[in-house]
């Protein structure tokens, strides 16, 4: 099974209109909703790719029931630890053009007592688990290196172990050297404190490599992602699509890694069918959801070249 973690969960709130005026009274024209929040987009995508799959994290308040709603309402396994929060709405408008703005709440404040009782819970899971993906943000009031501390305990239970996160929650979790890195160009750039070409991602990587991590995966959008690994460095690129909503496209890379890592593929395959769910992604509605026959039409159509940094 793998075991998906949704510290900071949320309603995604997709809102589709014609255009987006700032400053006017705008009317939306659909809304999609789903259970969100990284994590639970990567156990959508999961789901929705046959495999084994149980949701976890920290949910609060009527935002929380709904959440758990939604995720019933699609038969996604989940047991999630109940705080006294009120869960987020992240919300994503999308207009004609394809042109889409987010707007999302930082999450609620909790204590001590729910970091602690959401690390007793996580162990308790680990046990089934045969790979852990941790992702997006933590929830105010937990310690900067609540990843560093889930993925120690992934190790310490001998499961593989993929990180997406950003700012502080991955600079701090980049210390435990989880198994997999999923930054995007934003997050690499920041970590590296400049921009950086095709050569300078895989040197840049290798630095992690050599701190133990096993793949550095870089995801750059329509450009496919980049997977540095001690056996080699590989660019994998979709082809051109009529994207939809891309939204949750990173998330959608992360299971397609988890479900590699499950059934032991060698890097460039690893990648390969891991730019092909992501870029699937890209041509629904809903957030972080994958047809997987597309996903396998899609996997014929990827061009992987290996790198000679
Ligand atoms: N326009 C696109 N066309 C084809 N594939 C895409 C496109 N956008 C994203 N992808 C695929 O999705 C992957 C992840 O996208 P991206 O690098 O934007 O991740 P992200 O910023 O983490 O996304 P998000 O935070 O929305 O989940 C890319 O590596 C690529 O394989
Ligand atoms: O605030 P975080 O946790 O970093 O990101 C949250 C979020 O933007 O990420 C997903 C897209 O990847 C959305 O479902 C969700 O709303």
């Amino acid at each position: 099974m793998i075991l998906t973690v949704t510290l900071n969960a949320a309603i995604d709130q997709t809102y589709r209109l014609e255009r987006l005026y700032a400053g006017e009274v705008n009317r939306v024209a659909r809304v999609i909703p789903s259970a969100g929040g990284k994590g639970l987009n990567v156990a959508r995508v999961v789901h929705s790719l046959g495999a084994e799959v149980r949701a976890t994290g920290v949910l609060g308040g009527r935002n929380g029931d709904r959440i758990r709603d939604l995720l019933e309402q699609e038969h996604i396994p989940n047991d999630f630890f109940d705080a006294p929060i009120e869960s987020r709405i992240c919300i994503n408008i999308i207009d004609g053009d394809g042109t889409s703005t987010e707007l999302l709440e930082p999450g609620d404040e909790v204590d001590n007592r729910t970091v602690e009782g959401f690390i007793g819970h996580f162990k308790e899971l680990l046990k089934d688990a045969r790979v852990v993906t941790l992702s997006g943000s933590g929830l105010r009031g937990m310690p900067d290196n609540m990843y560093a501390l889930l993925a120690e305990a992934a190790h310490e239970a001998g499961k593989p172990v993929i990180l997406d996160s950003s700012g502080r929650w991955l600079t701090e979790g980049l210390k435990a050297a989880p198994t997999v890195i999923k930054p995007n160009r934003d997050e690499l750039v920041q970590l590296a404190g400049m921009e950086l070409d095709e050569p300078g991602v895989v040197r840049f990587c290798q630095n992690y490599i050599r701190a133990g991590i096993r793949h550095a995966v870089v995801s750059l959008g329509s450009e496919g992602a980049i997977l540095v690994s001690r056996e080699g460095s590989y660019h994998a690129r979709p082809p051109k699509l009529s994207t939809v909503n891309t939204v949750g496209s990173g998330d959608a890379m992360v299971a397609g890694l988890a479900v590699g890592l499950m059934n032991g593929s060698a890097p460039e395959e690893l990648l390969r069918r891991a730019v092909a769910v992501s870029a699937a992604n890209t041509l629904t509605e809903q957030t972080g959801f994958v047809v997987e026959e597309e996903a396998g039409r899609l996997y014929q159509e990827i061009r992987v070249e290996r790198l000679g940094h």
